[in-house]
């Protein structure tokens, strides 16, 4: 079926490669929005929105978007604790697919780091390094934080025990924590790497995105997905069929 689509963000790095990927998979870019466009006309002129902007911008195109009865995908990433429970709400009033990253591999990734938490023991310190390019506005980055989850959950642990980088007298590393660490330069499209050290050896998983076109084919692929689904939010691994 050949969909409509609105791209919110569509002058961004990721809003002109969703245009080629929609394009691409055969549907059509109904809506282009901007700082200063109608967000509302965009989007009910569309059988879905994806929304690749800024962090501020989400909960006017959720809102939006449910008043309109209409689907959508964010790939957004650098909410706050406080504006990602508010718009959590707000997301589930209509068919939300809400991923801090859209590509098959990093979803592997995901399921990857979850199994090697597991089954790996907590002297098997955790660590999150992601590198991305120097434009980049957020950090930890969206991907990070997903990563962040796959190592909590199976260990028990939780996002108090997450240490944002270390400096000075930090003290000896405990078994909790979790490190994150971000790294800034160039071009970098992302990489992300999970590090479980003991002594006498580390296991690493690393991801390295070197095109925004595997993101963008997953958001338009959620985007015809989500089409005449419950309202609810759902993340890639339902899109993919594997949850
Ligand atoms: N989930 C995923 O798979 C991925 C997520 N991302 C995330 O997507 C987001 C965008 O990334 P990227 O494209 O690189 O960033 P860019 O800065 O290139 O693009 C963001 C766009 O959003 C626009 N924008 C800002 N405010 C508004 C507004 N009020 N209404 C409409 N548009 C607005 C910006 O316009 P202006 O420049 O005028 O401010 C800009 O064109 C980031 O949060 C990033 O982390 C990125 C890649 C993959
Ligand atoms: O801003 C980016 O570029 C990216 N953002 C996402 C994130 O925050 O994880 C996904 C990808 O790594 C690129």
């Amino acid at each position: 079926m050949s969909l409509k689509i609105c791209i919110v963000g569509a002058k961004g790095r990721m809003g002109q490669a969703i245009a080629e990927a929609t394009e691409e998979a055969g549907h059509t870019v109904a809506a282009k929005v901007d700082q200063g466009d109608d967000l509302r006309a965009g989007i009910e002129a569309a059988d879905a929105v994806i929304d690749f902007s800024y962090h501020t911008v989400t909960e006017s195109v959720f809102r939006t978007a449910a008043e309109l009865g209409k689907p959508v995908v964010c790939g957004t990433t650098g909410h706050s604790q406080e504006e990602r429970a508010k718009l959590l709400e707000i997301a589930a009033q209509t068919p939300t697919v809400w991923a801090g990253n859209f590509s098959i591999g990093v979803n592997l990734l995901c399921y990857l780091v979850e199994k090697a938490a597991d089954i790996l023991p907590l002297d098997y310190n955790a660590e999150i390094v992601e590198m991305h390019h120097r434009l980049k506005k957020d950090a930890p980055s969206g991907t990070a934080l997903m990563l962040a989850d796959s190592v909590l959950e199976p260990r028990g642990l939780n996002h108090d025990d997450l240490r944002h980088g270390r400096e000075g007298i930090t003290g000896e590393r405990t078994q909790r924590e979790v490190g994150m660490h971000s790294l800034r330069g160039g071009d970098v499209v992302g990489d992300h790497t999970v590090i479980f050290s003991d002594v006498g050896e580390r296991v690493e998983l690393t991801h390295k995105a070197s095109s925004r076109a595997i993101f963008a084919r997953g958001a338009v692929r959620a985007a015809a997905w989500s089409v005449g689904k419950e309202p609810g939010i759902y993340g890639i691994r339902e899109v993919l069929g594997l949850a």
